[in-house]
């Protein structure tokens, strides 16, 4: 089967030019049929400060109410995105930007309120795996933003995490599909605050028992579910870790398996 890698790069790699373009050399040269999800929550939180809203989070995820969203298209559909796609052409790699909505690429609904009203937060029901796949083989790397859309004319932000795992699950029948999650920590640390700690590999059983000692907390918990999510669902291989991920013999990062 064809290998596929999709990558996704946390909000703190973007934030910093040299990481980021030190990832993006990476990944333009990287050979196989490439996929980047890029997140941008910080520079949404720093804009909309800037232009005098208030972002408004409930533990840790962000109430997109009708500003809020705004806000999101104008970041993460162009500011993050064209400035990647641009930087990635300038490297000799046929970046395309997508958002769900391009090509009715990722369908999602409003997540009902339940508890709590997130706004216009999209909760992924599925991806047109055959366009992707047909851009791939055009030799196009698509570079999706934090968004999606509910086919009746409404954009919806969802988690960039959620993005590339749905993304990998969708594609795993076509694809050998291998999800990294590269952000700014060497990977899934034992001790948040010692950059050395990192937990080589994490299994199903071993998963449960650093969310029940509190090891694994705040952006780790969706990430390590959406991580699991991928691997029940086809998902060959998923890693998570820094740009060491793509150095070849560098075994410094997170490999989980089921
Ligand atoms: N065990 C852990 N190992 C590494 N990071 C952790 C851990 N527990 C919590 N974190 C926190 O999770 C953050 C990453 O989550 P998040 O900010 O959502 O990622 P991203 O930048 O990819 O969107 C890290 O910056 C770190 O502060
Ligand atoms: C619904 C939801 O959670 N949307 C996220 C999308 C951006 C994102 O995921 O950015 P990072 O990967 O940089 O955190 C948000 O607005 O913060």
């Amino acid at each position: 089967m064809e290998k596929l890698s999709i990558i996704k790069i946390g909000g703190n790699i973007i934030e910093d030019e040299t990481q980021l373009l030190q990832f993006l050399k990476l990944f333009a040269a990287m050979d196989n049929p490439k996929i980047l999800v890029h997140g941008g929550g910080k520079k949404a939180s720093e804009i909309s400060k800037k232009l005098g809203i208030e972002p408004k989070m409930h533990k840790g995820r962000r109430i997109t109410d009708e500003t809020a969203l705004d806000v999101a298209l104008m970041v993460y559909g162009g500011l993050a995105n064209k400035k990647i796609v641009a930087r990635l052409q300038s490297l000799g790699c046929n970046a395309l930007g997508m958002s769900g909505a391009d090509g009715n690429t990722i369908k999602a609904h409003k997540r009902p309120v339940k508890e709590m009203d997130y706004g216009f937060a999209g909760d992924v029901d599925g991806i047109n795996a055959d366009l992707i796949t047909n851009l791939l083989h055009l030799g196009i790397s698509p570079i999706f933003c934090a968004l999606t859309h509910d086919q009746e004319g409404q954009l919806l932000n969802t988690n960039a995490d959620t993005i590339a795992s749905e993304l990998a699950v969708g594609l795993s029948d076509d694809f050998e599909v291998t999800l990294y999650y590269c952000f700014e920590m060497n990977g899934v640390l034992r001790d948040v605050s010692d950059k050395g700690s990192v937990i080589k590999k994490i299994d199903s059983t071993s998963y449960q028992k650093l969310m029940s000692d509190g090891i694994i907390s705040n952006g780790m918990l969706p990430k390590l579910h959406n991580c699991f999510h991928a691997l029940q669902h086809g998902v060959n291989e998923v890693r998570i870790g820094n740009l060491a991920l793509f150095e070849k013999g560098n075994p410094n990062y997170t490999t989980l398996t089921l």
